[in-house]
């Protein structure tokens, strides 16, 4: 891997699945970058089970209600329209979907379709033909053709253009697709489950969403409530939040107190589940003996605005991104490097430290594996 070579698509997967916060809803861990390290990498055991288990917390009634009827509509084909306000769990929820319906053993394909501009999501989503545009230099199946056999997750889908929502209606009616630059149809098997925490009525109302595409989305729908109006699952959650973290940082026992536990249980949560879950992974972190108080519970001062957290915190992704920039600029000589030695070590926790497999997933020789995983001291030179 040569200095100034553009990163393959292999690599730079391995890259954005070892990144905290590689998904752009989701906070960045950026004082990781402040030690002087890009990436952390995933625990791939930790991963494993949270992609396993996908542990949810239903226990408020409303929550049971929507547990009822995610169970119900799971095995149907129909397409699903999940609402609700940021951090309720729509992704969490869809996943549920997939993992209860007979595509369970396919992929599911989680897509924000307000990360891409609208030059990009189109060919992101149908796939390219090589010349297709400038740019364009291999063909490339989009997500439809990706998720061939299980679920496409369509968030944020009340920012995508109208030009790409016309196109979309289509393939959801034709179950096909044509990549740019093609004519050939290619039939596609997916289910599509959207996501908005926007009202779509409202943007259909004022001309920015296609009624016919509404109506196709929203066969079934499943409004997530906010967790202001499911009190009966905050102090589980703070609870399974609390054993899920104190597993990940290897601490002993946990708990709150009365006190920490009243604090919660009066907070309006803005941010909803996802707060919940940031505001005790901060307070475990600086929680003594073993006990969480109130004032290790670091609340927002906004009061329930829907998407008002996020604003107020400032764009995660953005905030990432400003911060690799900076980081990109003081640390332009070693950069590629660092970013080979984040893969390759990425590649070997991914195989279960497996130096055959580490190597094929990166298409580079045992030996060169090997070498470098010396070099970088991840595994004794005599072994
Ligand atoms: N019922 C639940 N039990 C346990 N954890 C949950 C539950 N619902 C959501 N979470 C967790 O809360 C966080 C936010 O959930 P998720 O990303 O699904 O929300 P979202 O509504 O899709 O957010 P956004 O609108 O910002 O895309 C995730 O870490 C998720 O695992």
């Amino acid at each position: 891997m040569g200095a100034g070579r553009a990163l393959s698509r292999a690599e730079l997967l391995l890259v954005s699945a070892a990144m905290p916060g590689s998904d752009a809803s989701r906070p960045a861990t950026v004082p990781a970058l402040q030690d002087g390290r890009l990436w952390t990498l995933p625990n791939p055991q930790a991963l494993a089970t949270s992609i396993r288990a996908t542990a949810q917390v239903f226990e408020d009634p409303r929550s049971m209600e929507l547990l009822a009827r995610i169970r119900l509509i799971a095995p149907s084909e129909a397409s699903v329209l999940v609402m609700g306000e940021t951090g309720t769990g729509k992704e969490l929820v869809a996943r549920h979907v997939h993992a209860l319906s007979h595509r369970a053993g396919g992929p599911f394909i989680a897509v924000n379709c307000g990360a891409f501009p609208e030059t990009l999501v189109e060919s992101e989503l149908f796939g390219h033909e090589k010349g297709a545009f400038s740019g364009a230099f291999t063909a490339k199946a989009g997500w439809f053709e990706a998720a061939s056999g299980g679920t496409l997750f369509l968030d944020e889908i009340g920012d995508l253009p109208l030009s790409i929502q016309v196109k979309l209606l289509r393939v959801l009616q034709e179950r096909e697709v044509v990549r740019l630059g093609s004519r050939r149809t290619v039939p596609i098997d997916v289910r599509v489950i959207a996501a908005t925490n926007v009202r779509l009525e409202e943007a259909v109302a004022a001309g920015h969403f296609r009624e016919d595409l509404y109506y196709r989305l929203h066969v079934v729908s499943l409004d997530l409530p906010a967790l202001r109006g499911r009190p009966g699952d905050i102090l589980p959650l703070a609870r399974y939040f609390a054993a899920e973290y104190r597993q990940r940082l290897g601490y002993g026992a946990i708990a709150l107190n009365a006190e920490a536990e009243a604090k919660l249980l009066a907070h309006s949560w803005p941010g909803n589940i996802r707060e919940l879950e940031n505001v005790i992974h901060h307070a475990l972190l600086i929680c003594r003996d073993g006990t969480i108080r109130p004032e290790d519970l670091h609340l927002s001062a906004l009061q329930g605005a829907p998407r008002g957290g996020e604003a107020a915190a400032g764009d995660p992704r953005a905030r990432l991104e400003a911060a690799l920039a900076a980081y990109f600029e003081q640390n332009r000589e070693g950069l590629y490097e660092h970013l080979e030695d984040v893969i390759v070590r990425a590649a070997f926790e991914y195989s279960e430290r497996n130096q055959v497999q580490a190597a094929r997933l990166l298409g580079i020789s045992r030996n060169v594996m090997r070498a470098r995983l010396i070099r970088m001291g991840a595994i004794a030179a005599l072994k």
